[in-house]
């Protein structure tokens, strides 16, 4: 359960005084997410999700953000829209963070995801990028090699604690990345964090995307290839080529991916198993004294990574070229 941050009555309602949403009738912790503290509020005028923004969120970027999904919003990609204060302000601050209230998205997200999800992700993962090729603001990916570095630096010193040779290993893997890492693919806005759960569905339909708060300029394809290790393997770390295929069809079928796009994916994918097998790594040794949060597993994808290190060609995935 992710609420790094309680907030008391007092202060929600102050804060809650500022919009146009009527007075406050329920207001709950929700037991999902890592990385930012969100509440579940209900008021006179229906629900939303107030969202404290915690550590890995710079202040600077939360404008990037929020025009990101008034901008995708705006272009039919159903994702939550900030709701404005009376001032027309859409950050605020609650309990000492940086906050901000979007409107709730209905639907679930899907635990065990299937063939049909993973099609789904695949056609709104590209539809996303293509709703956002004309959004005008640019912003680095951090957790990008220069990130994984700073990462790495922090894990190490006890990283072996988790995995006996780990930190060799993760040295082994940031040398592979610097000398082959692509740079010259197509580039744009990625979610960057597409994982089942931020993405709903409600009668079968994907119903809509949330978490844009990892969401960058970096290569289109690297979405792709975050998407394929969150929603293609098995609980047993197999990677299921059927998933692969359709996640790659219905992306496909949306914007084309270049021969070079392809072709990079093998590394992309390694890649980005490292960066979520850091991120973790560094939250599992530093889970924050009486925080409710649940952190995730690193060697999920330290066995992922291990999968993508001995792909030679996408025609392992089970890709037509
Ligand atoms: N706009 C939204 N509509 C409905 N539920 C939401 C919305 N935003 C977040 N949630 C709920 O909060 C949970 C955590 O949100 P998420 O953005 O993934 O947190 P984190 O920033 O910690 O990754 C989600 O799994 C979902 O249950
Ligand atoms: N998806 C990341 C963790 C951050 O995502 P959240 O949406 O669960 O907060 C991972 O699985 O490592």
């Amino acid at each position: 359960m992710a609420v790094y941050t309680e907030i008391n009555d007092e202060e929600l309602a102050h804060f809650v005084a500022q919009y146009d949403i009527g007075a406050v009738l329920a207001c709950k912790g929700i037991a999902e997410g890592v990385e930012n503290t969100n509440y579940l509020l209900r008021t006179e005028k229906g629900a939303y999700i107030l969202t404290l923004y915690e550590k890995r969120v710079k202040r600077e970027d939360l404008p990037f953000f929020i025009e990101l999904m008034k901008h995708l919003s705006a272009r039919g990609v159903t994702c939550p829209t900030p709701i404005r204060r009376r001032d027309g302000e859409v950050l605020g601050q609650l309990a000492g963070r940086p906050a901000a209230m979007v409107s709730f998205l209905e639907g679930i997200w899907i635990k065990r995801p299937g063939v049909e999800h993973c099609g789904a992700v695949g056609r709104a993962l590209a539809a996303m990028h293509n709703a956002a090729l004309d959004f005008p603001m640019r912003r680095p990916n951090a957790l990008s090699l220069a990130g994984w570095q700073a990462l790495a630096a922090q894990a190490e010193p006890r990283a072996d604690s988790v995995l006996p040779g780990l930190a060799a290993a993760i040295a082994g893997e940031l040398a592979f990345h610097e000398a082959h890492w692509p740079r010259d693919l197509p580039a744009g806005v990625i979610h960057a964090d597409l994982f089942p759960d931020n993405v709903f569905f409600l009668r079968g339909r994907l119903s809509g995307l949330i978490d844009f708060y990892f969401a960058c300029t970096d290569l289109l394809a690297y979405d792709v290839a975050i998407c394929l290790n969150a929603w293609c393997f098995e609980t047993d770390h197999a990677y299921n080529a059927t998933k692969g295929r359709a996640l790659l069809a219905g992306y496909r079928a949306v914007r084309p991916l270049s021969a070079p796009e392809l072709e990079a994916l093998p590394v992309l994918a390694r890649g980005s198993a490292l960066r979520f097998m850091l991120t973790r790594l560094v939250d599992w040794l530093n889970v924050p004294a009486g925080a409710l949060v649940k952190p995730k597993d690193p060697l999920e994808y330290w066995k992922k990574l291990r999968f993508h290190q001995h792909v030679a060609s996408v025609a392992e995935y089970g890709f037509e070229p």
